[in-house]
């Protein structure tokens, strides 16, 4: 995607008002969240609060009932699906809690495969496809099924698999809900050296504080709004929301 001069100012990904339901459940009520480029933002709160549809949403996956959801400046909620679903192939990188990958194929094939959706030559796609399994440690699995492997070597492909078209922003949804300690610390610690190499940003939703730990920033998801203690005075300590009222910036 071309950038304009324009557009560059505004926040890489922002979603403003977004009002979700599934079917009579509503899910988010007015949420609203930007992410900057390069900037890893977790998102915490209780089970049920809305941090999977918040991702949802701002990844373009589901449409917001209402509100919207900017890349660049431009509206990515309106887009029709086709699109939305292109921009998620070449812009964006996804993982989810089980990984995800495609049970029949090997390692190496589910990670080269974003790269053959777009139109790469297999030879071409299997080759960085490789390269990126080696950077997650997982080369020697290339030729295993997603059964054949552990959860943490399956999350690892998950992510190689989610960097290897250079995505813009990388939605990670509890990628360590299914691991252990130990798995889990590796796989944060793999995926946030690659945002940070790559220059990704990184939207991480996890219910898991040590996990949260590895993101710059952290905001909490609950019944369905956004609370940022680094922008919202309520949510900072009272001297300094006094110090605030003092300079009238939460008037
Ligand atoms: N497909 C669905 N059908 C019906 N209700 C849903 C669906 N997905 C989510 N919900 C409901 O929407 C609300 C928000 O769910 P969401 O999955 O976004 O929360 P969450 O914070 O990610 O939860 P968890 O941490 O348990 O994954 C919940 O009340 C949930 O039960």
């Amino acid at each position: 995607m071309t950038v304009s001069p324009a557009a560059s100012a505004a926040p890489l990904l922002a979603a403003r008002g977004l009002h979700l339901s599934h079917g009579a459940t509503p899910a988010l009520r007015g949420a609203s969240l930007t992410v900057s480029a390069g900037e890893a933002v977790a998102v915490t709160g209780p089970s049920g609060s809305g941090k999977s549809s918040l991702l949802h949403c701002m990844s373009g996956i589901l449409r917001p009932d209402s509100g919207e959801v900017r890349l660049d400046g431009e509206r990515l909620d309106t887009l029709p699906e086709e699109r939305r679903s292109a921009l998620r192939r070449t812009d964006f990188g996804i993982v989810f809690q089980f990984g995800q990958l495609v049970p029949e194929l090997t390692a190496l094939d589910n990670t080269a495969l974003p790269l053959l959706l777009g139109g790469a030559r297999r030879k071409a796609a299997q080759e960085t496809a490789g390269a990126w399994l080696e950077r997650f440690g997982v080369r020697g699995q290339a030729g295993l099924r997603p059964g054949e492997m552990s959860g943490g070597q399956a999350q690892r492909v998950a992510l190689a698999r989610a960097l290897v078209t250079g995505p813009r922003i990388v939605f990670a949804d509890e990628p360590t809900g299914a691991l252990d300690s130990l798995a889990a610390e590796q796989v944060m610690t793999a995926l946030v050296h690659a945002v940070r190499e790559t220059g990704a940003a990184l939207l991480l939703v996890t219910h898991d504080a040590r996990t949260a730990a590895f993101a710059e920033r952290e905001v909490t998801v609950l019944d369905g709004t956004v609370h940022d203690p680094s922008a919202a005075p309520a949510a900072v300590p009272a001297a300094a929301g006094a110090a605030a009222r003092r300079t009238g910036e939460d008037a």
